[in-house]
Formats: structure tokens, C-alpha cells, sequence
């Protein structure tokens, strides 16, 4: 399952691209732009101060999953299927379904259609999320279509996957990006829920097969922009062979809507480390002869 097809995106990779968004993620990232892309089933978003309490929702509703309390809906999500049958009902835009469950004929087609712009612009296909390769078969299927059609693919991955399990997939795309938020395996677990062992292991393994990544680390102030976590990626990068480089993401509060949506909490207090703070961290990296840029939220380097 996706949750965006996004068309004509120029900052994931080279040209123009269009980008596939998986749904489903083993991280939860503390400052994820995408929660929607966290569970692997098609959910509801629900924004309820934009509510009217008009009550259609729960006519439509098949699972008793929606109420009216206080002149407002309330959404019982131990209930909800996120079957969308309440969205066409919703005149105030309160609903929106999260899950695309696109045949993948579908997905090769729309690819193929854009193929004369990737050729033109040296762009492509990116595989984004959620996790692409927490999907292997649906993944696999698309890359297969995508080179046959000879169509450039890249994809941005935590890294967090059984390499083994996917390695004739990444066999098939030309450009990696992936991430490793944090070098301290017990802040790596703290903020994100998982341990940074597995995402290492798979850097270096595909630095020794010969693979060139791009190295990604979201910066947020106080969690991730430690001197000991930028020492800590120094130290991995210059053991690598075939590293593309290093690109700095600053935080930004993009995807905070979305969470109030998903009656998930989100810490609003959250920064991205100030412009000089950044500068300086590229500059460390660059003493250390590191390809290190700063990729800003509409994909500007510096
Ligand atoms: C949404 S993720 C999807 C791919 C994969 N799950 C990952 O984390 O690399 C795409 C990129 O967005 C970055 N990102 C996520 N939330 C962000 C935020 N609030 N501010 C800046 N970058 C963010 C991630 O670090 C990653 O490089
Ligand atoms: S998505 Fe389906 S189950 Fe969930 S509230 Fe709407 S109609 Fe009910
Ligand atoms: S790994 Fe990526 S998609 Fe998953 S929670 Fe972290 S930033 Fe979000």
C-alpha cells in the first residue's frame, strides 16, 4: 500500500521525479513529518476543528465508529476500518483517508507516462515512505516494471530492513539515500523505537559491495545535533569507500498538522538547530574532507 503518488518533485533525487510514498514504517521517529505513513493499513484522518456536527458521518458510518458528542463528531478508532465511506458524507472536509492500494499495472503506467520528462531532465522514479523496503514484494514488482521500461529509480530508506531480503531490489536502483538519525545505539532507540545496529551494519555492507549512498541526518535541536552524534557520523563516513556525501535535513514542523489528525501527541517544542549551528556542522565535515551539504525544505543546497 502507498499513501502519495507525488508528481513532477524536483528535491528527491536528480530531474524530475515522481515520488511513491509507502505506507508502513518500523520507526516512529520522533519528529516524522509522515505519521500517516507509521501503520501499514489504510487510516482515517480526522481534523475535528474543522467539524460542522451536521451527523452525516454517522449515518455512513458502517462500524458505529463515529459519534456526535457536544455538537461535534468524536471517532472511536478501535472501531474505524478507515474504509473512507464517512469521507464523501463529510461536506466540512473534516475526513480525508490515508491509503492508496494502487494494482501495480496502475503504477507502471503512470510511471511510463512521465517517462519522456525523467528522460529529458535526467529524473525518475523515488521510492520514499514509510519505508519502501518494509514492503519487499510490492517494491520488487514496481522495480522490476521500472527497469524494464528503463526507468531511473532511487529511494530514501531508513535503513532499517533485512538486506539480504532485498538485495536484487537494490540491485535495480541507481541512486541511495539513506538515513541514520542518531550513532548512539541507546538515543537511536530513545528517539526513534528502534536500534541504530541493524541501519549501521547495512551502510557498511553496502559500502563494501561497492554501492555509492548518500548519507542523511535529520537535524533536531537537542536530540539529534549532539557533538557526539556529529563525531560519531564523522567517524562512520571516513571509513566509507564510496560515500555520494552527507546531507543535513534541518527539522521542520511540516507534518505537525497530521498528528492532531491521527489523535497521535507531538512535541511542538521541537527546532530545528539554529542557521550558524549548521554551518558549523557542515564546516566540521568538510575539515574532515567530507562531501557534507545543507538540504533545506525545498530541497536548496548549500
Ligand atoms: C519521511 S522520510 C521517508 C524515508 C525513510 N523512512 C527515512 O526516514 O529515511 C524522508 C526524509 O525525510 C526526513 N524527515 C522526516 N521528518 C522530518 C522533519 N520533521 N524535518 C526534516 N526532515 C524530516 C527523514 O529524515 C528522511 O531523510
Ligand atoms: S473510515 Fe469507515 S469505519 Fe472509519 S469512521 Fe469513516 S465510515 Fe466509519
Ligand atoms: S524512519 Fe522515516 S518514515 Fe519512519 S518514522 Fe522515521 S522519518 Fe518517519
Amino acid at each position: 500500500m502507498l499513501f502519495n503518488v507525488q508528481r513532477w518533485s524536483l528535491h528527491d533525487g536528480p530531474g524530475i521525479r515522481t515520488t511513491l510514498f509507502f505506507k508502513g514504517c518500523p520507526l516512529r521517529c520522533r519528529w516524522c513529518s509522515n505519521p500517516e505513513s507509521w501503520s501499514f493499513d489504510s487510516q482515517l484522518l480526522f481534523f475535528r476543528q474543522r467539524c460542522s456536527g451536521c451527523g452525516a458521518c454517522v449515518e455512513a458510518c458502517p462500524q458505529g465508529a463515529s459519534q456526535i458528542v457536544d455538537g461535534r463528531a468524536v471517532l472511536d478508532r478501535s472501531r474505524c476500518t478507515g474504509c473512507g465511506q464517512c469521507v464523501a458524507a463529510c461536506s466540512s472536509t473534516a475526513r480525508e483517508v490515508v491509503g492508496l492500494d494502487l494494482p501495480v499495472a496502475d503504477i507502471l503506467r503512470l510511471l511510463r507516462r512521465d517517462a519522456v520528462f525523467y528522460r529529458s531532465s535526467g529524473g525518475g522514479v523515488t521510492f520514499s515512505g514509510g519505508e519502501p523496503f518494509a514492503q519487499p514484494g510490492l517494491l520488487g514488482q514496481i522495480t522490476e516494471g521500472c527497469a524494464v521500461a528503463g526507468i531511473p529509480m532511487a529511494v530514501e530508506t531508513s535503513g532499517f530492513f533485512d538486506l539480504d531480503d532485498v538485495h536484487a531490489i537494490l540491485d535495480e536502483i541507481d541512486t541511495i539515500h539513506v538515513d541514520l538519525k542518531h550513532t548512539d545505539d541507546a538515543v537511536h532507540r530513545r528517539l526513534t523505537g528502534v536500534s541504530n545496529r541493524l541501519i549501521i551494519d547495512n551502510i557498511n555492507r553496502l559500502d563494501t559491495m561497492g554501492r555509492r549512498l548518500t548519507l542523511r541526518i535529520p537535524l533536531v535541536h537537542g536530540l539529534t545535533d549532539d557533538a557526539s552524534n556529529i563525531d560519531g557520523i564523522i567517524r562512520l563516513c571516513r571509513r566509507l569507500q564510496h560515500l555520494a556525501g552527507i546531507e543535513l535535513l534541518a527539522y521542520h514542523p511540516l507534518g505537525a498538522g497530521k498528528y492532531a489528525g491521527l489523535d497521535l501527541p507531538y512535541d511542538s517544542s521541537q527546532a530545528a538547530p539554529a542557521p550558524e549551528a549548521m554551518q558549523r556542522m557542515i564546516h566540521r565535515m568538510r575539515d574532515h574532507h567530507l562531501n557534507a551539504s545543507w538540504v533545506g525544505d525545498l530541497g536548496e543546497r548549500q
